[in-house]
């Protein structure tokens, strides 16, 4: 598909659409008058919530009945920028110990707006926490072959410790044989085969976990939100988030549902959960209707709207119409600022990681 079309979920009639170019990560902006109208949702009134607090980062989320229902937000910016500091400190005492500092190498293939825009932010937290970053960008008609000799050299390089690929690739390249190709020690996404294999099986245990779905689950343990027992549900099966994080919920001992684009009445599903876990990449395609009061939401979507009063044209939202839900959920993640910080976050993580095996430092 070469563009998507995107709603916004206010509750004017009048909704603006943003069409992303899915081939080169440009916004093309449109105006159209819809006959979208809000559903009534579960009422504020009729939510269970009330937070007890111990330090701004770890609430502890529980149920009452008198509570005025606003959810908790989920702060991943917050939490994000702690986990840097916990970094920061880690990486200087490495450097200090053995000498070594972690090293993270990104390749980039294309010209997408939204890549580059990505890379730029990694390489940015890289530096914020003393990690060095290595960049090799390709054009997008570049070969796959020259795709693979980058990864090789990183694959080579002691000074990388961990390599992404940026995806998407350009079409005419094949995405597996070079995810194939990142060696699987360094392979800091967690997307080899290998990786992905472990975190499905029961008793073994992957090199690394992919950052997005990492980052959901970190933000659950650091909220104090109990995972065990619960009835999680996760929207989307994507390899890189959808599929993984629901592994890893079952992992932390859930009873995992997943829904896709051809699961009837996921509606119904929803409204069994204690948590949902979003990633599917529609606007405000989860509404208040959909939840279970006291449920707990990490909505990783981030989709592109138009707004003429923001300075790029157009804001970003999530999968979860949050104005609907912050009135039934117990706990909600905001976009941008929740899950987007973690995954860059999980990434360093992954790289020191990356570096304390390979050099064996405890
Ligand atoms: N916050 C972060 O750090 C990150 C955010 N993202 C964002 O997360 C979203 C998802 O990304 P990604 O997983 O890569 O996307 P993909 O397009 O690869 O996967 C989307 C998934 O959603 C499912 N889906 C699509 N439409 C529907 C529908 N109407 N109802 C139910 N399921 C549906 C698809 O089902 P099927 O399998 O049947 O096609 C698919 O499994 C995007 O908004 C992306 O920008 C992505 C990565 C990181
Ligand atoms: N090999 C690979 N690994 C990835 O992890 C990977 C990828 N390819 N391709 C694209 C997706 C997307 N992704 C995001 C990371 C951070 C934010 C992020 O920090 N978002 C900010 C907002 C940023 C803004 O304002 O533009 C936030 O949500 O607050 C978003 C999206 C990683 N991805």
């Amino acid at each position: 598909m070469a563009s998507m079309m995107f709603t916004d979920c206010s509750s004017s009639t009048t909704s603006r659409l943003i069409h992303f170019n899915r081939r080169n990560g440009t916004f093309l902006l449109r105006r159209r008058v819809d006959q979208l109208r809000l559903q009534t949702t579960a009422s504020g009134r009729g939510c269970n919530l009330s937070i007890r607090s111990s330090s701004s980062l770890t609430p502890a989320i529980s149920a009452d009945t008198k509570s005025e229902a606003t959810a908790k937000v989920i702060d991943g910016k917050a939490v994000a920028k702690k986990i840097r500091d916990e970094i920061t400190i880690e990486v200087s005492r490495m450097k200090e110990s053995i000498g070594v500092v972690p090293g993270l190498a990104v390749i980039l293939v294309g010209d997408r707006k939204d890549s580059a825009t990505y890379v730029r932010n990694k390489k940015k937290a890289c530096e914020s926490v003393g990690i060095k970053s290595f960049e090799v960008r390709l054009s997008e008609d570049s070969s796959e072959e020259e795709v693979l000799k980058s990864v090789s050299g990183f694959n080579d390089d002691p000074c990388v410790h961990g390599i992404l690929v940026q995806l998407p690739l350009p079409s005419h390249m094949d995405e597996q044989n070079i995810l194939n190709a990142v060696s699987i020690e360094k392979d800091v996404d967690g997307f080899h085969p290998l990786n992905i294999g472990r975190l499905a099986m029961r008793g073994r245990e992957p090199l690394f976990v992919p950052c997005t779905p990492k980052g959901c689950i970190e933000l659950l343990h650091r909220y104090n939100i109990e995972i065990k027992g619960k009835r999680a549900v996760v929207i989307g099966r994507s390899n890189i988030v959808g599929m993984p994080a629901a592994l890893l919920l079952q992992r932390e001992d859930a009873t995992v549902s997943i829904i896709h684009s051809r699961t009837k009445n996921p509606e119904e599903i929803t409204r069994e959960a204690d948590i949902i876990i979003s990633a599917v990449g529609v606007p405000n395609m989860v509404r208040g209707s959909w939840i279970k009061p006291g449920a707990v939401i990490i909505d990783v979507g981030i989709n592109p709207v138009e707004d003429a009063s923001a300075p790029r044209g157009y804001r970003l939202v999530g999968d979860i119409c949050y104005e609907e839900a912050c009135k039934v959920a117990s706990a909600i993640t905001p976009v941008p600022g929740g899950v987007g910080p973690m995954t860059i976050a999980m990434l360093l993580s992954n790289t020191l990681t990356s570096a304390k095996r390979i050099h064996n430092f405890q």
